[in-house]
């Protein structure tokens, strides 16, 4: 383990994650302290450790604090109750209760609501034109779980909620909160405590509409009813539990789609053949739960996108509850354990030339738990998993029965994670070709993408 310069990976790690992650990987092997304290911070690679950490959540525990401090009683405290920040029994218990929120009946019903919205958004797509597919899948997945899992279909309604997410996420990590924490006018721990605010104050109101105007098929129905054994949410819990669904759930389906766009339009021929099976399976209806299932080609180019640029590379960070060996080295109680999809998946025994986009190698693939996890793993899988799946599956056929996506050439895209997520730093500027047009799509592309992924150039 290396013993020198580990304050410094932290800052670095902060800067870029992922840069850092495969440097120290690269540098130091499976285990890899990144912090000199005495409970540091500790990177640990593969599948193995993948399978020690994850399916023991009573000995390695996710942070139950909020990264930015939450006063008591405060409307920042409100929102740090949720699933996410729970952990053993309580964890156990309260998962239990939101599962059937994610039910397969569940999932058929917000296919349906997704439908209507993935059918007016693509359909109004401009054909033949250059535009940020980032933004365009961002909106697109928005509006849909804004449907599906909060009922809410007025625009100007679906951007607040929107915004103050988005601001609540950013600020929770900000460096200016984090160092000083003083709720003084203009600092960023001060925005960040009105945005807390303003978040719970929306949050609230869906509530109270969902009750005074009944319960439905949405997910916020499904977690205002939720019963179990007699055991119910609490009202601040329900307040945080409905904030994590509000900040979980659509960035990730977004950058998950747009990557995949991007990795269909650098390989055309993978892309036709998508389109072909489309055309034969949903022609121009809108596609079924059922049309999905019978469109194994769309599965394989999933998979494969989700393994080389998962939406959240670096990820799980458990605290030790007691001291453990990882490999050669005991570790203290205390102790932070950082684990990598994206390393993960690019070990060659399981996936050889880990870092070529090969969907056909998903034809007769065995894969363990903890080979991939784009979704985690153990008794903390993403509980949304499903419905995720569901959605960026429609959000493809949907788009890909409309047009083609195509690379311009001298297109540039960079990487970023910002806060868990991964998504192309300044937008993806993608064609959306008529399928009638000729093909015109560069095979590679400039930027630091090309560090993630072996592309024909
Ligand atoms: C492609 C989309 C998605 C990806 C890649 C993704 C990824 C993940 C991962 C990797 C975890 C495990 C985190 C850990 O173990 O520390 C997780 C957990 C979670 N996800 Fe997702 N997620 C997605 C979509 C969603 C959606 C749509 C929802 C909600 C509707 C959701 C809600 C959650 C929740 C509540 C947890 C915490 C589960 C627990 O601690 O028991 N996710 N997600």
């Amino acid at each position: 383990m290396p013993l020198w310069g580990p304050q410094l990976n932290l800052v670095k790690f902060f800067g870029n994650p992922v840069k850092t992650m495969l440097e120290l990987h690269q540098s130091y092997g499976e285990v890899a302290a990144m912090t000199h304290n005495h409970a540091g911070w500790v990177f640990a690679f593969g599948a193995k450790y993948n399978q020690q950490i994850l399916s023991d959540a009573q000995a390695f525990h996710n942070f139950a604090e909020s990264p930015v401090p939450a006063p008591e009683g405060s409307a920042a405290a409100m929102l740090n109750h949720h699933l996410v920040s729970q952990n053993a029994g309580v964890h156990r218990e309260k998962r239990r209760l939101m599962m059937p929120a994610f039910s397969k009946a569940r999932l058929l019903g917000y296919a349906e609501r997704a439908s209507a919205v993935i059918e007016r958004v693509a359909g109004g797509w401009p054909r033949g034109e250059v535009f940020d597919m980032r933004r365009a899948f961002f909106d697109m997945s928005l509006e849909v779980a804004m449907s599906t899992l909060f009922g809410v279909d007025v625009g100007s309604e679906v951007q607040r909620l929107s915004l103050l997410s988005q601001r609540f996420l950013e600020l929770i990590i900000s460096p200016g909160a984090l160092l000083f924490p003083f709720r003084v006018p203009g600092t960023p721990y001060a925005r960040y405590l009105v945005t807390c605010e303003e978040l719970v104050g929306a949050v609230e109101a869906l509530i109270a509409t969902r009750r005074r105007e009944g319960l439905g098929s949405d997910l916020l129905s499904a977690l205002v009813g939720a019963e179990e054994d007699g055991v119910r949410f609490s009202e601040h819990e329900l307040v945080g539990q409905v904030g994590l669904m509000l900040s979980a759930s659509h960035e990730t389906t977004a950058m998950s789609s747009a990557w995949a766009a991007l990795m269909l339009a650098l390989h055309p021929e993978e892309q036709e053949a998508l389109i072909e099976d489309i055309r034969e399976v949903v022609g121009d209806r809108v596609a079924t739960a059922e049309d999905l299932d019978r469109l194994p080609r769309l599965d394989r180019v999933l998979n494969e996108t989700m393994r080389l640029l998962p939406a959240t590379p670096v990820l799980f960070y458990r605290r030790a509850q007691r001291s453990f060996r990882l490999g050669d080295h005991e570790l203290p109680e205390g102790s932070t354990v950082l684990l990598s999809p994206l390393l993960t998946h690019r070990e060659a025994r399981v996936f050889p030339e880990p870092l070529r986009f090969r969907p056909d190698r998903w034809r007769d693939l065995e894969v363990g738990p903890y080979d991939y996890i784009p979704f985690g793993a153990g008794p903390r899988r993403c509980i949304g998993g499903g419905f995720a799946w569901q959605t960026v599956r429609q959000i493809l056929v949907g788009a890909l029965q409309r047009g083609r996506f195509e690379v311009p050439e001298r297109t540039r895209v960079d990487y970023r994670v910002s806060g868990i997520i991964m998504s192309p730093k300044r937008g993806m500027s993608l064609r959306f070709a008529a399928h009638e047009s000729p093909p015109r799509t560069a095979r590679g592309i400039d930027g630091t993408l090309n560090e993630l992924v072996a592309l024909a150039n």
